[in-house]
């Protein structure tokens, strides 16, 4: 099975209708009018020195609407993390073509490479600083980015007393006061404990709630954060399956 020619609704669709009995969020499901990610017939391989090519991604192709929070799923070492990398320019594909909704931003698994400021505002702001903003408009998307990863109290606090999952929250809310379109995030909960992965995912959803403008592309393992999502792609292999619900149990 490949991507190339699937209509993003028959993703969106079962997942929204399964899911809808565990679906606490009022605006799931938003209305399709735009692709915020596209990724059509990505090939790339890791070159080696002193071994063969090893290939990652295989005629790989994606395609997910503005609005959306999506999750790429698949076994390790089918090429997810590569694929998002592509996604977010850090690497570059050997063929195929890649578009991505603008200010896009990566945001890394490891919470302490998230960072970089003594404290939480300082860090969110720290993205802002490239852009010649008024301090009143600085302060203001501060505020509503922290306000919408629900760390409107953490203003004030030493980025060294946060748990790793606030400082994903941190991370993202940089993100998100840059006016970023879209979030690609590379399994974030891997090094959380499960208060902190609820705490994330949560923040995500949020975000995606009360903004229409904002699309997150989520690398799991965890089937069980599938609940937050309005749609999902499996990998295999270095491509993208095309797979109904009840194909998802099988396969994962
Ligand atoms: N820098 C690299 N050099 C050579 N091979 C690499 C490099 N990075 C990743 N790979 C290989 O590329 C393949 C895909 O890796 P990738 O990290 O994209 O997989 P993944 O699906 O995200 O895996 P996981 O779920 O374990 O994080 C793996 O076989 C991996 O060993």
């Amino acid at each position: 099975m490949n991507l190339t020619s699937f209509s993003f609704p028959y993703l969106v669709a079962p997942l929204c209708s399964t899911l809808s009995t565990t679906i606490t969020t009022t605006t799931r499901c938003k209305s399709v009018n735009s692709i915020a990610i596209e990724g059509r017939n990505l090939n790339f391989s890791f070159t080696a020195r002193q071994t063969k090519d090893v290939p990652v991604l295989r005629d790989c192709s994606i395609r997910i609407p503005s609005g959306q929070f999506w999750m790429l799923l698949g076994p390790n070492g089918c090429g997810k993390s590569t694929l998002l990398k592509i996604l977010a320019g850090l690497l570059t594909p050997t063929s195929g073509t890649v578009y991505v909704k603008e200010p896009k931003s990566f945001v890394f698994q490891n919470p302490d490479h998230q960072v970089v400021m003594p404290t939480v505002d300082s860090d969110v702001a720290f993205g802002l600083g490239k852009i010649n903003l008024a301090d009143d408009e600085v302060r203001s998307r501060v505020a509503q980015a922290l306000h919408a990863v629900g760390l409107s109290d953490y203003m004030k606090r030493s980025v060294q007393t946060l748990s790793g999952g606030q400082k994903q929250r941190v991370a993202i809310a940089g993100a998100l006061a840059e006016a970023c379109k879209v979030l690609l995030l590379d399994e974030l909960t891997t090094f959380l404990d499960e208060t902190d992965q609820v705490g994330v995912i949560k923040a995500v959803r949020n975000c995606l709630d009360t903004s229409e403008e904002v699309t997150a592309l989520w690398v799991t393992h965890r089937l069980e954060e599938l609940k937050y999502a309005d749609g999902a792609i499996y990998m295999e292999d270095g491509k993208a399956l095309k797979l109904k619900w009840h194909d998802w149990k099988a396969a994962t």
